[in-house]
């Protein structure tokens, strides 16, 4: 496995995380002697979006404790997260957690991998939620509800005590653009 790595501040960035480069293509390096010879890697995949959303879901997930109430977000980036929390649940290192869900498609994934569900009339009090978003700005100013949940998203993220954002690299902006976001309407 061939891997390159760097610091991030060297990409303008303010991380002094190191950041890990795999290639599956050639990858041309010069020495310091300009002898030029190149790295192939077959073995390490390039990273999909689908596999930075689920690693950053299962990151969020860390937060996660035992007997929280947990509001579950919408998405396919907060799916990653009704998923881990399913698996979780399952292998027992997580017990007692109920999720409130933010949409139909939420309830019905999570009601699928036998996640306790409740409402907010019956816990108007929630520990932690967790949800995507689709705009990011530098300030931490986000766009959310593209995926038609606002209005739920926004009821059960203001009464958590602590959101997790998950967001991956796409959602980054150095702007807030005003793009269109639908207008929900709401039935029992
Ligand atoms: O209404 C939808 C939510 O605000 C989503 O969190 C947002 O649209 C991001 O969705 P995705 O994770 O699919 O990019």
């Amino acid at each position: 496995m061939a891997s390159l790595s760097l610091h991030l501040s060297s990409l303008h960035h303010t991380s002094t995380t190191p950041l890990i480069l795999r290639t599956t293509t050639a990858l041309n390096l010069r020495t310091s002697t300009y002898k030029p010879f190149s790295i192939k890697s077959q073995s390490a995949p390039v990273l999909s979006q689908d596999d930075l959303k689920k690693l950053a879901a299962d990151k969020a997930v860390e937060s996660v404790k035992s007997g929280m109430v947990l509001g579950l977000g919408t998405g396919s980036t907060a799916a990653f997260v009704v998923d881990k929390l399913g698996q979780l649940l399952s292998t027992g290192e997580l017990s007692n957690i109920i999720g409130i869900p933010t949409s139909k498609r939420t309830q019905e994934q999570a009601a699928s991998l036998n996640i306790p569900l409740t409402t907010l009339d019956s816990h108007p009090h929630i520990d932690l939620a967790i949800d995507g978003a689709d705009e990011v700005d530098p300030n931490l100013d986000l766009v959310k509800g593209r995926g038609g949940a606002l209005l739920r998203e926004k009821m059960v993220e203001a009464a958590s005590s602590a959101f997790i954002v998950v967001a991956d690299d796409r959602m980054a902006t150095s702007v807030i653009i005003a793009g269109k976001t639908g207008v929900e309407v709401m039935t029992k």
